[in-house]
């Protein structure tokens, strides 16, 4: 099922949309509230809303002048938002929710399709979203999802635009898939951001995600001494 949940995801940062879970009373300094987890499509087969966005909401946008760190993630289906969700909900910091100027189909085997004609022609394409700058960050945690066993074509244009300005920041890697894997999604990222440090990543299969919280928990817990906010 799809997400029917009107949502408010793109307020500024000060008001991030708040849900029946809101854990502000003890949450940390830094966070006020938490993102909702919604309800996804996995796996082979998984429609989307058409415009990567995951219900007709607005693409997230939530930057701040002071967060030491930002969440920049594409979701086409709705997976890895959740899982981008769930890393703000325990390190709160800034977000950023990549889309292309041409989404891609909602239809899983046109979106496939469509994925495949742009790699085999290296064509990847046009992000749509400002990005802001971002030397005020030192931790960015970089969320996508396996798409033919590496990452996904908005990541690598993402990363070939702005791969450089992740100089000297540290890049913690999230994804999901449908079982299969991360492939060389980390190879490709210490290519596209050479000058980063890559942390190590966390990758989960998409159908798994919402039973595994705990996980999520414990590999932000192992870079915990590194995270700032
Ligand atoms: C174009 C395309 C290619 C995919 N290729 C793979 C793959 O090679 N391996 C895999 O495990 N999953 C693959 N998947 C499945 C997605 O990685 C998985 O469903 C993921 O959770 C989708 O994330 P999203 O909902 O954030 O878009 C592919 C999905 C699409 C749409």
């Amino acid at each position: 099922c799809q997400n029917s949940e009107p949502s408010e995801t793109n307020e500024p940062s000060e008001t991030p949309s708040s849900s029946t879970n809101d854990k502000s009373e003890t949450g940390s300094e830094t966070q006020d509230s938490t993102l909702p987890i919604e309800d996804t499509e996995y796996g082979r087969g998984a429609e989307s809303d058409g415009e990567d966005t995951n219900a007709q909401e607005a693409p997230t946008r939530m930057i701040s002048d002071d967060a030491n760190s930002i969440i920049i993630y594409f979701s086409r289906s709705g997976n890895t938002q959740n899982l981008a969700r769930m890393i703000y909900n325990e390190v709160g910091g800034d977000m950023l929710e990549l889309t292309v100027t041409d989404p891609y189909p909602s239809d899983y085997r046109q979106a496939v399709e469509r994925a495949n004609e742009e790699r085999d022609n290296q064509e990847y394409p046009k992000i749509n979203t400002d990005i802001p700058d971002l030397s005020q960050y030192d931790t960015v945690y970089l969320g996508y999802q396996t798409w033919a066993m590496t990452l996904s074509n908005p990541m690598i244009s993402f990363l070939m635009g702005h791969g450089s300005n992740l100089s000297g920041k540290t890049i913690y890697p999230f994804s999901t898939n449908a079982g299969y894997g991360e492939g060389n999604t980390i190879e490709r990222i210490e290519e596209l951001a050479p000058d980063a440090s890559v942390a190590t990543s966390f990758s989960i299969q998409d159908e798994d995600l919402l039973d595994n919280q705990d996980q999520v928990t414990t590999w932000l817990n192992e870079h915990q001494s590194q995270r700032v906010n």
